[in-house]
Order: C-alpha cells, then sequence, then structure tokens
C-alpha cells in the first residue's frame, strides 16, 4: 500500500512540463474556430471579392461594411492570404490550422504535425504556381504569388522549363506524400478488375472459375504453387467459407474485450523511489560538504611574466626568415608556389605549398641543410602536415614569449572545460590554449634531458588541478626521488595527498614506500573495482553520479571516489634501483585502473629502452616530450624523431596516439606552487591526508619461502592447471579456477617455491619445471614423504 502511493507521488512529481492539459484544450478550440472563421472567410470571398475590395482602405470606417460573410475581417484576411497570396490553395491553410487544433484539443502527441506542415506549405506553393499557369485567365485562382513566380520562372526557365518543374514538383508530391509507385498503379489498375482488396496476391484463372485470393495465412504457410491451386479449386470455396466463418466467430468477441493498456516503462524502481526520496529529503550527496568553505585558488597568486597576453610580431625576421626559406629551397632547386606564416609563442610555422612535382621527401631531406642556412637551433620539418597537404618548416623565434600558467588559466577554454581532469598544458603553435583531459589520456609519460622543463610540466599539471578541483574531487600521490622538486605541496598534504596509513610524510622519496604504494593502489584499485561491480557500473564517473544520487548505500561500503593521480617525477632512478618491483605493479595500474580513476604521471630525464620498456610504453598512450639530446631517445618516447630537435624552455611535443602536437609548455615558477600551496593550506583540512589501503609487503626476501602448510586450498588445483597447459601464468590459474589477481599470485609464488614453475621473467610467463602430470604427482609425494 505504502509502495503504491510513493510510486504515485513519485510518478506526480515527473508531471511532464509544458502547456497543461486544460490549456490545449482552450488552445486548440481556438484554432479550429479560426480555421473556420478562415474557410468561411475564403468561400465567401470568392463571391465578394470585387464588391469589398474597395472596402480595403477603409477598414476603420464603422459605417461600412462588408459583403464578405465574416464582414471587414474576413473581406482583409481573404485579400491577404487569397488575392496577395496565394489563390485557391490557401484554404489549405485553414485545413493546417484545424489538424493543429484537433491535436491540441483531443491531446494527440505533435509528432508527425511538423512534416504535416512541411508537406501542407509545399502543396500551398505547387498548387498556386500550377494555378497560376494554367489559369492565366483567372489570377484570382494562383493569387499574387502564384501570378508573379510564373512570371519569374518563365523569364528563366520559359512555359515548357515552367511546365516541367510544375511535372516534376508533383511527382515528388505524389511519390513522397502519396508513396506513389509504378507498381502500385499496376496493381491498382490489375485490382480493378477484380472486386476483392487489391493488397491480397490474385491468380487469375484461366478456365473461367474466377479470379482466386490467397488467403493470408495460406500464403504464409502453405505457399502453395500455382498448379496446385489449379488441381484443388474444387475445395476452393470451403477453404474461403471456412476461413470467413472462423473470422465472423472470433472478431466480435475480440471487440468485445476491453483491454486496458498501462504504460509499464515509466515505473520507478524500489530503489529508485527510495533514491529518491533521500534527494529529495537531503538533497544530493555533495562530497564537498567536509570541506564547505573551500576557496578554490584565485588567478592573483599566478604571476603574468611580462607577457601581455598577445605575441609580439616581428615583421622583419618574418620577411628574414621567409626570404632564407625560400633561398635555400631555391639552392635545391624547389621551387615554392605558396608560403604562409602562423606565429606561436615560441616558434613560428611557415606552411609551404611546394610547386607541382616536387618530391616531398626531397625537402624532408634537406632538414638539416635548411636549419643550417637559418642558423637556428630547432627546426623542425613536418612533411607534410597531417591532413593539410603542406609542409611545415618550424622556426623558433628570436624573442619567445614566457606562455604564463596564469593566461591558460584564465583562457575560457579552461574556465569552461566540462572534464573530469583538465589540464592546461599551454598554447599550441597558432597560440591556441591547449586543454586536455587527464581522465581520457589516461596515463602520462613525460621525458626530457634535464632542465628543459619537465618539472614546469608537472607544476602545470598539478596548479591545473588545484584550480579546478576541490579536495574531496582529487587526491596526488607524489613520488620524488630528488627529494626537492615537489616538497612545496606537503603544505596541502591534509586537503590533496593521498599516503600509506602508517608513513609519516605523504611524499614518498624513498624506493621501498613507492613498493609499497604502488602495491596499496592495487589493492585500491581491486577494491574500487569490486565497488563498481557491486554497483553496476562502467566507470568511476557513472558510480559516482550514482553516488551522489543516493542510489548507493553507503552501509554497503560505498564511497565517494575521488579521482587518484600518481606523479612520479624521476621514474629512471626508481626503475634502475627496482626494477620488475615498480614495473609489475606500474603495467597493472597503467592497464587497469583507467576505468576505476587512477591515473599516472611518470616523468624521466633518461628516455631510454630500459627505463621506458615495452610494458610501460604499451600502457601509456599519451606521451610528452621536452627537448631530449639525442634521436634515439627521441623515437623512444614520441616513436619519431624530432624532440631531439626542440629549443628547450618548455618547448615540447605531445602525442596521444596518433598525431603530434607542438606546445609551448605555460609557465608555472616556484614561488608561485608555493603561494598556490600556501593559499589552499591556510584553509580548513581534513584532519589526515588521504588514506590508501594497507600493504602488507614481503620485506623478508622474494617472499618464496612458502610452508607445506601454509599453502593454498587450491594449490594442487592450480599446479595441475599450470602442468597440463605448460603454461606458468598467474592469469591462466585466475581464470582457471576464478581466483582473484593477489590469490593467484600468492599461489604463484608457491608454485615457485615448490619449484613447480621458474621464477617471474617479466611479462613473459613463467617456465613451467614439470612436465607433466605423473610427475607432479611425484614432486608432490615426495614433499609430503620428506
Ligand atoms: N614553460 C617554460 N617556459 C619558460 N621557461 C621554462 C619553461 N619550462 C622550463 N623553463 C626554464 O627551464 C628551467 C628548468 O626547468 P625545469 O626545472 O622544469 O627542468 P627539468 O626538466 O625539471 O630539469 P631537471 O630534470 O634537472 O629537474 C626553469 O627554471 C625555467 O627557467
Amino acid at each position: 500500500m505504502a509502495k503504491t502511493k510513493r510510486k504515485t507521488s513519485a510518478s506526480r512529481k515527473r508531471k511532464p512540463r509544458g502547456i497543461s492539459r486544460q490549456n490545449k484544450i482552450i488552445l486548440g478550440s481556438l484554432l479550429i474556430l479560426l480555421s473556420l472563421a478562415l474557410f468561411f472567410s475564403f468561400v465567401s470571398f470568392f463571391f465578394t471579392w470585387q464588391e469589398d475590395q474597395s472596402l480595403l482602405t477603409e477598414f476603420a470606417n464603422r459605417d461600412k461594411s462588408a459583403e464578405n460573410l465574416l464582414n471587414k475581417f474576413g473581406a482583409a484576411i481573404s485579400h491577404f492570404f487569397m488575392y496577395k497570396g496565394f489563390g485557391l490553395a490557401s484554404f489549405i491553410l485553414p485545413g493546417l490550422i484545424c489538424i493543429s487544433g484537433i491535436y491540441l484539443f483531443l491531446g494527440i502527441k505533435a509528432k508527425g504535425l511538423l512534416s504535416k506542415w512541411i508537406w501542407g506549405l509545399v502543396l500551398l506553393i505547387w498548387f498556386s504556381i500550377a494555378f497560376g499557369f494554367f489559369a492565366v485567365q483567372k489570377p484570382l485562382l494562383g493569387g499574387q504569388v502564384g501570378y508573379e513566380m510564373n512570371l519569374f520562372l518563365q523569364d528563366y526557365a520559359g512555359k515548357i522549363g515552367v511546365l516541367l518543374l510544375l511535372l516534376l514538383g508533383l511527382v515528388i508530391i505524389l511519390v513522397r506524400l502519396f508513396d506513389f509507385s509504378p507498381e502500385r498503379v499496376a496493381k491498382g489498375f490489375s485490382g480493378l478488375g477484380s472486386l476483392v482488396p487489391s493488397r491480397s496476391p490474385v491468380v487469375e484463372d484461366p478456365q473461367g472459375y474466377g479470379s482466386l485470393e490467397l488467403d493470408p495465412i495460406m500464403d504464409k504457410e502453405e505457399a502453395p504453387a500455382t498448379a496446385d491451386l489449379y488441381t484443388h479449386k474444387k475445395d476452393i470455396p470451403v477453404v474461403e467459407e471456412e476461413t470467413e466463418a472462423e473470422i465472423q466467430v472470433v472478431t466480435p468477441e475480440v471487440a468485445e474485450i476491453e483491454m486496458e493498456v498501462a504504460p509499464g516503462t515509466i515505473e520507478p524502481e524500489e530503489t529508485d523511489a527510495l533514491a529518491d526520496k533521500l534527494v529529495e529529503d537531503f538533497g544530493e550527496f555533495d562530497p564537498t560538504l567536509e570541506l564547505p568553505k573551500y576557496k578554490f585558488p584565485h588567478l592573483d597568486l599566478l604571476d603574468s611574466h611580462g607577457a601581455s597576453g598577445g605575441i609580439t610580431i616581428n615583421q622583419e625576421e618574418l620577411e628574414e626568415n621567409k626570404n632564407k626559406i625560400v633561398n635555400t629551397l631555391k639552392n635545391y632547386k624547389i621551387g615554392i608556389a605558396q608560403i604562409k606564416a602562423t606565429i606561436g609563442p615560441t616558434v613560428t610555422l611557415y606552411e609551404i605549398v611546394p610547386e607541382a612535382g616536387v618530391r616531398i621527401s626531397k625537402i624532408k631531406n634537406l632538414e638539416d641543410d635548411i636549419a643550417l642556412s637559418l642558423a637556428a637551433l630547432g627546426i623542425r620539418i613536418i612533411a607534410p602536415i597531417p591532413g593539410k597537404g603542406t609542409i611545415g618548416i618550424e622556426v623558433p623565434n628570436k624573442k619567445p614569449t614566457v606562455v604564463s600558467m596564469r593566461s591558460v588559466i584564465a583562457s575560457k577554454k579552461f574556465q569552461n572545460a566540462e572534464m573530469q581532469l583538465p589540464i592546461a598544458f599551454g598554447k599550441t603553435i597558432s597560440n591556441e590554449t591547449f586543454v586536455v583531459d587527464l581522465a581520457k589520456m589516461p596515463h602520462l609519460l613525460m621525458a626530457g634531458a634535464t632542465g628543459q622543463g619537465k618539472s614546469v610540466g608537472l607544476n602545470a599539471i598539478l596548479s591545473s588541478l588545484l584550480y579546478k578541483k576541490h579536495p574531496a574531487e582529487v587526491k596526488f600521490i607524489l613520488v620524488d626521488p630528488k627529494k626537492v622538486e615537489l616538497t612545496l605541496y606537503n603544505k596541502i598534504e591534509r586537503h590533496f595527498l593521498a599516503k600509506l596509513p602508517d608513513s609519516e610524510e605523504a611524499i614518498i622519496t624513498d624506493n621501498t614506500k613507492v613498493i609499497h604504494t604502488l602495491n596499496s593502489l592495487c589493492i585500491e584499485m581491486d577494491n574500487r573495482y569490486e565497488l563498481l561491480k557491486a554497483a553496476m557500473v562502467r566507470n568511476i564517473k557513472e558510480y559516482n553520479e550514482k553516488f551522489k544520487g543516493r542510489k548507493l548505500n553507503p552501509n554497503d561500503g560505498h564511497r565517494f571516489l575521488p579521482y587518484i593521480v600518481l606523479v612520479i617525477d624521476e621514474f629512471a632512478d626508481l626503475i634502475m634501483s627496482a626494477g620488475k618491483e615498480v614495473e609489475t605493479p606500474i603495467a597493472r595500474l597503467a592497464q587497469l585502473a583507467r576505468a576505476i580513476g587512477i591515473h599516472l604521471v611518470i616523468a624521466t630525464q633518461r628516455p631510454s629502452v630500459n627505463v621506458i620498456t615495452g610494458l610501460i610504453k604499451a600502457n601509456f598512450p599519451a606521451r610528452i616530450a621536452f627537448r631530449v639530446t639525442s634521436k634515439i631517445d627521441s623515437r623512444t618516447i614520441l616513436d619519431t624523431a624530432g624532440a631531439d630537435q626542440l629549443i628547450g624552455r618548455g618547448d615540447m611535443l605531445y602525442t596521444q596516439g596518433n598525431e603530434i602536437i607542438r606546445l609551448q609548455c605555460a609557465f608555472v615558477d616556484t614561488p608561485e606552487v608555493a603561494k598556490i600551496t600556501e593559499y589552499i593550506g591556510s584553509q580548513r583540512a581534513y584532519p589526515d591526508a588521504h588514506l590508501l589501503p594497507e600493504y602488507i609487503g614481503e620485506d623478508s626476501g622474494t617472499g618464496i619461502d612458502y610452508s607445506i602448510e601454509e599453502r593454498d586450498a587450491l594449490f594442487r588445483d592450480a599446479a595441475e592447471v599450470i602442468v597440463i597447459a605448460q603454461q606458468g601464468s598467474a592469469s591462466l590459474i585466475q581464470r582457471k579456477l576464478k581466483l582473484g589477481y593477489n590469490r593467484a599470485g600468492r599461489i604463484i609464488d608457491q608454485l615457485e617455491a615448490a619449484g613447480i614453475v621458474g621464477p617471474f621473467e617479466g611479462s613473459k610467463a613463467r617456465q613451467v619445471l614439470v612436465s607433466d602430470l605423473a610427475a607432479l604427482n611425484e614432486l608432490l609425494n615426495n614433499e609430503t614423504q620428506g
């Protein structure tokens, strides 16, 4: 009972907005009456228009009255539509108005009404022109529009042209509006011969028994060949009678039974109703309520670095560079058809259209020569510019403009960005602010030689998020082996940082702690996946929306999930000292964490293959390259050369998988970061940093000294799976025995301790040391006996 009450109140709440039913009835009646008024005026106009015409100028004179049935109103409106307008075709208008009125009056959904109006207006114009054409002697039939249109069209297409146009219009109207087709016409004609409806197939009877209509049921079920029908033609009347009799019996019964159609789709689910009630009582869940007075950092904390916003154009420099490019190419017998310059903050892009017949590879090969003759570092040739068909030569500006963080944060593009984790990286070569969503990347790899702007880049990422996100929405895990770069963020520990439960410092500087944190993040990832599964959603965004809508019960472990951004400032150092222990969890996080809001940003000075391994690279589609020292390094990070030709100081290449974009990274200096963190740090905070799940490390070694009693209950099953498949992988055990990753990993370690599989070999599966089940049984039996 209570349930139904709740449901009805919920459905009452969901009343559609728009015109109320009463107003629809009133408006509908108004339209119907208006259409009648028009109709009568138009009809009467035909008989009275000559008498009434002189009256039109004396509309206000009350002494005079018109002959029209609706007096002056009728005379004026008809004159407007019939005489000045469309003539006889104007009758379509009251028709359309009447139909609209009926729709409103009866509350019929307005679906299809628009097309009626469109077709009505098409007919209006067509008829008007047709009458104008055929009834030249009686211009009233076509109205002024029809008459003038005819004159106009005939001036260009002549009489025959207009006739053909009218015919084309007629065909379009017949085909589109009345579904006309030659087959239907043919059918219609043949149907005329018999009295049966033309839709049923008809078989002519050459022997004079009359035509035979195939019963639809027979048609479908038996589909007899024509010859069969002739052989059984004596039965035909019986069959017909039978079917007819059947129909007669069934039809009235069906008609008598009243059917009530209940709309079943809008009924809210039980949990929804509860959630609606909760939302009604308490409002949507607001994750920011714990720090309701939190103030976002303001723009004045940032410096404009002397840049006034725009870039100064040095005409002389442009001209000089252009001449040099043209001359250099001329020296190599490459003619230029066109050249265009786009001035960016640090580089100017000269777009060249070479003369016909010039091979692109020829220009590409001249890269070094062009750079030499322009006497400039950082020339990059893009041949051809993707999607443009031109060749780009990027030449550094003599006086580069600093792109301040302030200018990109203040930009409309960033301020209005509807992204989950918007990052304002800087400006493109055409001086546009470049904003991307970290959540879409979903992980970022950043490389560059020392002093080229990596730390500034990381600060730009972090400050973008600080300017856009509330402490409840995003948490950072900062790894800073250099111990100095990210220290400033200590001040916002209790607002924005996440850490392990037992650690004192939130910013991680030593390697064992990094390993623990990464593993803890893996646990957090698994937990989050469990929550997503329980909530039946696919990603963190949907999950949080559901949580905000109070559709998930916190008592079941549900909680608002903040995004977690893991930033590692010096990855090379880490991977050199910890190797696989770091690589594996990072690869795992990178592979799986995108849906649950954990994003990784990894920076490295040394983009060599032993640092950025294939496993890491494959999982980081978004990459940034600041200037690197060699082409090989550039290839390692971007899969192409180019980063070695950048000019440094924040000049960077960005790719998210396909296209490479040159950007000038926004500059945010250390004092600015200090000001931002101080501003945030001085505000009320959470009691502690965001705590990650506890991870119990295997500090006592590799963790493979398991005793036999400690073995997992499924140890033997897992061993059999591995030996049969001859493939030592945890995911195989996971799949076959339906286990979680952690448990499968533990079993693999136990199998290693038992000497069934070999040691961990990175991305490759472990070697299986036991050849078959018999050997396995022997091994395990020996173990228990020993
Ligand atoms: N976007 C930028 N615009 C202007 N100048 C920049 C920019 N980025 C970096 N610089 C200049 O380059 C210097 C070095 O930058 P940064 O400290 O970020 O280098 P790095 O790559 O982190 O070096 P390291 O690896 O040694 O820490 C900065 O102090 C600054 O003067």
